[in-house]
């Protein structure tokens, strides 16, 4: 393990308005080092389904994807807001190089089997999903690889998967090549302690203490698979996982999570 990696995941709440999303990527290209941004876009698609008359609709949250919802998210993520992205980094001075997890056989996931609820074209990933190798290279050409919410199964089936899942997996799958650092940027300035209160923010969090603030509602919504997700990464031996403002990612105020 010789070099620190940073893996940045920036969520729909950020993407929403590129002013917002031009000074995340101005405070990213002033980030040293080899990095790698992963991006959803949740709430944008949304609302372009809404727009194109499909109502969205989420279980536990996560989309439920029948094969027009497929094709729009694909345009979405893919598409507007993955070029969206690496124009702005560009304009940054930072090489940046989008990808779908079809591209390069980058992340191949497979179809969520069909149990009580049909989740339709959604991809979960298993454990060997992601080609450290290729990310690798790619780093090593001094680019940074932008990667976005649409996987493939190998045999030709577009995928959707959650980009917090992309973000704790492909974190996972580098640590045998660096130190890797996780952070999940977003619109409030860290897990909260109360979810109103941008100032209450928990600098350090540990799995036993997330579980108690879950059962007591403090933590919820769409922290919660999040969080799910973070812990995940930290356990399976990701360097430093943090929660963090999009655009306060070079200021000290976050949370850190830390092993029990
Ligand atoms: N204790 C908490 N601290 C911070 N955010 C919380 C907390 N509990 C619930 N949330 C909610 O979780 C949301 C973050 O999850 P989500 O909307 O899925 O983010 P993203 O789209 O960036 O992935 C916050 O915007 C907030 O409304
Ligand atoms: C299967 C599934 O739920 N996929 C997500 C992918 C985008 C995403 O994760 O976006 P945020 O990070 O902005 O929430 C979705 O379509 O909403």
């Amino acid at each position: 393990m010789s070099t620190d990696l940073k893996i940045f995941k920036i969520g729909g709440g950020i993407l929403d308005e590129v002013s917002q999303l031009h000074r995340f990527l101005a405070e990213l290209a002033r980030v040293p080092g080899p990095k790698i941004l992963v991006h959803g876009g949740g709430k944008g698609a949304s609302q372009m389904l809404h727009d194109l008359g499909i109502t969205p609709q989420m279980v536990q949250g996560r989309r439920i994807t029948d094969a027009a919802t497929l094709d729009i998210v694909t345009m979405f993520y893919a598409g507007k807001t993955n070029k969206q992205v690496v124009a702005l980094l560009q304009a940054e001075g930072v090489n940046a190089l989008g990808l779908s997890g079809a591209d390069g056989n980058v992340i191949r996931a497979v179809k969520r089997p069909v149990t009580d609820i049909d989740y339709g074209f959604v991809g979960d990933l298993p454990a060997d999903a992601v080609q450290a190798g290729l990310l690798h290279q790619l780093l090593q050409s001094g680019l940074l690889p932008v990667l976005c919410a649409i996987t493939h199964d190998g045999q030709g089936q577009l995928l959707n998967t959650n980009a917090d899942t992309i973000a704790s997996t492909v974190a996972r799958a580098l640590t045998p090549h660096y130190a890797v650092e996780l952070h999940f940027c977003f619109e409030k300035n860290g897990v909260l302690a109360d979810v109103n209160d941008d100032d209450s923010v928990i600098p350090q969090l540990t799995a036993a203490q997330y579980q108690q603030l879950r059962s007591e509602g403090v933590i919820a919504a769409g922290m919660v698979p999040k969080l799910d997700n973070a812990f995940a990464a930290l356990e399976a031996g990701v360097t430093r996982v943090v929660i963090e403002h999009a655009q306060r990612i070079n200021e000290p105020v976050k949370t850190i999570l830390c092993r029990s």
